[in-house]
């Protein structure tokens, strides 16, 4: 029989205190994003310390060394020490997830969860409370129409987009191959945002023609911004209300 959590924690809580500080922890490597740790690292042949980093980047070096040495303890960094000073460097999946270009980067959803989710989340009660989004809130805008306080600017929708599609760099084949579903011939993504789903569809799938349906603004933006040649994957447009 699975053993309760509070079963376990009851000599001491563990687990409990790792919850309480999970969101130190996503923060850290929030703003390790943010100030451009990752991609410095990735790009630097040699390990730097934490005095060159803080210069590169126009940060304080107290600070800076504070954030690599908490990376390094969560084994997202390594150090090593030459002549009494610490040098740091990314590991491999620093590099392959959190750093910009890479192709499997999932950059735009660390900052997407950093400057827009977090925020949110910090209303978390009063969003219980009352039983509606709290865009309204936290960012001073409409919450009645999700998309409209989602999509308030270029940037913001094209942001948003971008974290859609980190989703499914990582989770889409799975997603598309999970059940056999070569029996369908013709296959719309309704509200596929930027094909990056679709993309995987009609990559596992290369007989069924697959076309997205999303806003206009939307679909313009997906095949000036995330358009993958000869995916094969067709666009069309359209605002119905519900
Ligand atoms: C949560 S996103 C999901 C995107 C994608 N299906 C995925 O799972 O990655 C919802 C999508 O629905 C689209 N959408 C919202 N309202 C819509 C409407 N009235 N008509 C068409 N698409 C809409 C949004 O632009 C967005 O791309």
């Amino acid at each position: 029989m699975a053993e309760h959590l509070s079963q376990s924690e009851l000599d001491y809580p563990f687990k409990l205190l790792e919850y309480f500080n999970g969101f130190r922890v996503s923060k850290m490597i929030f703003s390790a994003c943010e100030l451009g740790v990752f991609d410095l690292l990735l790009k630097s042949q040699d390990a730097l310390s934490a005095q060159h980093v803080a210069q590169e980047l126009g940060t304080s070096v107290d600070g800076m060394e504070r954030l690599l040495d908490a990376l390094v303890g969560i084994e997202i960094l390594e150090v090593e020490r030459a002549d009494g000073t610490a040098l740091y460097s990314s590991t491999d999946v620093a590099n392959l997830y959190l750093a910009k270009g890479s192709a499997k980067s999932l950059h735009d959803m660390i900052i997407y969860r950093s400057q827009t989710v977090y925020p949110l989340w910090n209303n978390l009660a009063d969003a219980i409370r009352e039983g509606r989004n709290q865009y309204e809130k936290t960012f001073g805008l409409p919450s009645a129409h999700f998309f409209q306080a989602i999509y308030r600017s270029e940037e913001e929708m094209l942001k948003f987009m971008g974290i859609v599609s980190c989703h499914w760099v990582l989770d889409g084949h799975d997603v598309v191959t999970a059940f056999d579903l070569s029996r369908f011939q013709k296959v719309v993504d309704l509200g596929g945002c930027t094909g990056a789903l679709a993309n995987e569809m009609a990559r596992a799938y290369p007989a069924s023609s697959v076309t997205v349906f999303d806003l206009p603004e939307v679909v313009e933006a997906a095949q000036k911004h995330f358009k993958q040649e000869d995916s094969g994957v067709t666009f069309q447009s359209g605002k119905p209300e519900y």
